[in-house]
């Protein structure tokens, strides 16, 4: 497979206020390039031993990430986005079988002892895991666990000097009150400041790489906007490079300047966001687009469902692992598994019929059946608040809603209604 480099103006995002660093820390395991992209991951493969055989979890995942450059990754669940940051940051269980090269700097990563990656872990690259829980310590008390961490890295940093720089990174990921907040326990933020305090922690000794691993995904749709506005932040205060993992398109859609989508393991497309967006070229990539409510839709077009499952990453056939859920599936689809084909400018995508799928321009419903809209409706003819009607009849009001009324709804228009935990949705 080919490297598909990113693209990347090659100057850092942002200042640097928050301290400085140590490079010769971070930067101590041989091979280490200055001048080097920030990370480059190539041919990665990982598979895991099970009962059932041989999980191909990750099968040749190649990028290049490059000074102040955001790429996301999109795909399914069990498509090996996280995997494929496990092996990136040292952090897969003993029995993976990890094959191919990542680098960081020009150093390689793949089989360093754990004392060296601890050099690279939060200085080098950090880490954002989807739920804050998993990072944070329940039994410590937030300043201290920032302080920990600014500490592992600089251990000349006095402890007052820590204090002052946890109170000043918590004010910086927008915690109000953060000179008393220090003293609290996770227990005690909600979802969203507790991922605002794991932001925090991430900056804190201002990595070069930072991977949020879904980020958002855990919390209220109303929270996610603002926290992606806190990344955007600590992008700008570390000068950072970061590497988006989530199924969801439109949250890169804002943030990042490449896209790699992924399907069983392999990259299947990879380009600028605008290309990924306006002119994909997989059908698997359309899809995507095509199930996502979109901002720029004029309100009249239907979401279009990928209709099956991802393959089982144990024993896969040959051909192409898309196949059985494309509609323009052919015969010559399951011969072999398509390579990435350069299409243009930076832009590349496995699969065989991209010429069909750019005539498409982005809309899903010239190449997918549109089906899904309608099924919300009991009735096409009549408005939303019809059927809330029918159903109120049925049920009668709870007490909460008595009295609102639906929004003004017809067949084939998609909306949200979104709002806190509780609020009635
Ligand atoms: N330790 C493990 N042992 C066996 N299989 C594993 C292990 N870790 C991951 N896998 C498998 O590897 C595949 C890829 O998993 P991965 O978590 O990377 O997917 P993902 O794209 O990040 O999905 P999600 O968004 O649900 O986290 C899945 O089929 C998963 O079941």
């Amino acid at each position: 497979m080919t490297t598909q480099e990113t693209s990347g103006s090659g100057t850092p995002a942002g200042a640097t206020s928050i301290g400085t660093l140590a490079p010769e820390r971070a930067h101590s395991l041989p091979g280490f390039d200055p001048t080097a992209p920030l990370l480059e991951v190539d041919d990665l493969q990982v598979s895991f031993p099970t009962q059932d055989g041989l999980v191909h979890a990750v099968r040749g995942v190649s990028y290049t990430l490059r000074s102040g450059e955001v790429l996301g990754i999109v795909g399914e669940s069990g498509s090996g986005k996280s995997v494929t940051s496990l092996a990136v940051m040292g952090l897969l269980p003993g029995s993976a079988q990890i094959a191919g090269s990542v680098r960081y700097r020009g150093q390689e990563l793949l089989g360093v002892s754990d004392p060296n990656m601890s050099r690279v872990r939060g200085k080098g690259v950090s880490m954002i895991f989807q739920d804050p829980m998993t990072s944070l310590d329940p039994v410590y008390r937030v300043g201290r666990q920032i302080e920990e961490t600014l500490r592992v890295h600089d251990k000349r940093l006095s402890r007052r000097a820590a204090e002052a720089r946890s109170v000043e990174l918590l004010e910086l990921v927008g915690i109000p009150n953060a000179a008393n907040r220090v003293r609290s326990y996770p227990h005690e933020f909600s979802g969203g400041m507790r991922q605002r305090v794991v932001i925090a922690i991430a900056m804190a000794n201002q990595p070069d790489v930072i991977i949020a691993d879904e980020p958002t995904t855990a919390l209220d749709v109303t929270v996610q906007a603002q926290i992606l506005e806190v990344l955007d932040t600590a992008l700008e205060e570390t000068g950072a490079a970061m590497v988006l993992i989530t199924h969801d398109l439109g949250v890169v859609a804002g943030v990042a300047d490449r896209v790699l989508v992924m399907y069983a393991g392999k990259p299947v497309e990879i380009g600028s966001v605008e290309d990924i967006y306006y002119e994909p070229r997989m059908p698997y990539t359309l899809g995507l687009l095509g199930s996502l409510p979109r901002l720029d839709s004029t309100g009249r077009e239907r979401l279009t469902p990928i209709i099956g499952s991802p393959p089982s990453l144990v024993n896969m056939p040959p051909g192409c692992p898309f196949a059985p859920r494309c509609p323009l599936h052919i015969a010559e689809c399951d011969a072999a598994e398509p390579p990435l084909f350069d299409v243009g400018r930076g832009h590349s995508a496995a699969c065989i019929r991209t010429e069909i799928v750019e005539k498409a321009h982005g809309d899903a419903t010239e190449v997918f059946d549109d089906t899904s809209a309608d099924t919300l409706l009991v009735d096409e003819s009549r408005p939303l608040e019809e059927d809330v009607a029918a159903v109120d009849r049925d049920r009668g009001p709870s007490p909460e809603v008595e009295g609102e009324t639906a929004p003004d709804h017809a067949a084939g228009e998609t909306g949200s209604i979104i709002g806190p935990k509780g609020s009635n949705q």
